[in-house]
């Protein structure tokens, strides 16, 4: 596998593969790799000539800056399961070199932003928007993959996609689990025992509200997961939301042949993590 660390090196390399008509796989992520990324990964080595696997813990998007600075990294494990996946090249760029230009661009997303993700992580999705835009000039990849757990991520990217008109074809890959049913994530790491043991309990009251999900009203559903995790002592909710799968904005009815996303943050400890499912009623 290369590795690519420069923004001009990783330019031409690309410009030489395009021209030579390779079909350019690319997985984004903040490394601190697990499973999920790695089906990500295997995906695109499946369906594309190339693949590309950028790692870069982006400043811009997070809102806590204890959040960032225990953002777990571990590049030396994450380059051997790159190699095991058969990834072609890894880009590591430096934040100097991403960020050289200032003042950054604000995007408007319109109600996505307003919502779940948007308004509780305030200017993250700016940062998302930034990175994911500057990947896609480096990579100039053909397909690019995204992990349904970050189900609103995939929203504002596509919404990028279509007012900047990048020709790139979106993959949106289905969540990976734990055999306890918690969804893969780097934050993961940050679990102390306990807390990893206590922390599946998202996608149980997921499970929960899918099962209320046309037998009650919306309401009433939010109330058994609130009680739900307060019963835990453990867990403190941001938010749970009934949402239209597309436009992400809160649903306070469910039609019989809807397909609605059921959507979860809350914090383990200080470590905050989300979840979500896709429930179609048509499919009983
Ligand atoms: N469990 C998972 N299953 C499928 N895709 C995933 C999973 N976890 C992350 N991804 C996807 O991998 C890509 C990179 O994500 P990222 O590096 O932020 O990892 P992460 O595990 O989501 O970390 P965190 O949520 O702690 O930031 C994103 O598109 C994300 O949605
Ligand atoms: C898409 C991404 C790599 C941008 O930094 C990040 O938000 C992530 O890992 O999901
Ligand atoms: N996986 C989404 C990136 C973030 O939480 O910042």
């Amino acid at each position: 596998m290369e590795v690519i660390e420069l923004v001009g090196t990783i330019r031409e390399r690309m410009q030489t593969l395009r021209c030579s008509g390779k079909r350019i796989g690319f997985v984004p992520t903040m490394g601190a790799l697990h499973e999920g990324h790695l089906q990500l990964l295997r995906a695109s080595a499946q369906e594309n000539d190339v693949t590309v696997c950028s790692i870069f813990v982006n400043p811009t998007q997070f809102n806590n800056p204890d959040d960032y600075k225990l953002y777990p990294r571990t590049m030396e494990q994450d380059i051997a399961l790159l190699e095991s996946v058969g990834c072609d090249i890894l880009f590591a760029p430096h934040a100097e070199e991403v960020y050289v230009q200032q003042p950054l661009l604000q995007f408007s997303f319109g109600p996505l932003e307003t919502v779940m993700e948007g308004e509780h992580r305030p200017g993250h999705f700016n940062g998302v928007a930034t990175i994911v835009g500057k990947l896609f000039h480096f990579v100039q990849p053909h397909r690019a993959y995204f992990g349904q757990k970050d189900l609103q991520q995939v929203a504002i990217v596509k919404q990028l996609v279509q007012t900047l008109s990048f020709d790139v074809e979106l993959v949106r890959y289905p969540t990976i689990r734990e055999a306890d049913g918690l969804a893969m994530s780097s934050r993961n790491k940050r679990l102390d025992p306990e807390q990893r043991q206590i922390a599946p309990v998202l996608h149980h009251a997921l499970q929960l509200a899918k099962e209320q999900l046309g037998q009650k009203p919306v309401y009433s559903i939010k109330a058994t997961v609130e009680a739900y995790l307060a019963g835990t002592g453990q867990v403190e909710l941001e938010y749970f939301e009934v949402a239209d799968p597309d436009t992400l904005q809160p649903l306070q009815e469910v039609g019989p042949q809807q397909e609605v996303a059921l959507c979860i943050a809350a914090f383990v400890g200080s470590v905050r993590l989300i979840d979500n499912i896709l429930v179609n009623l048509n499919e009983g």
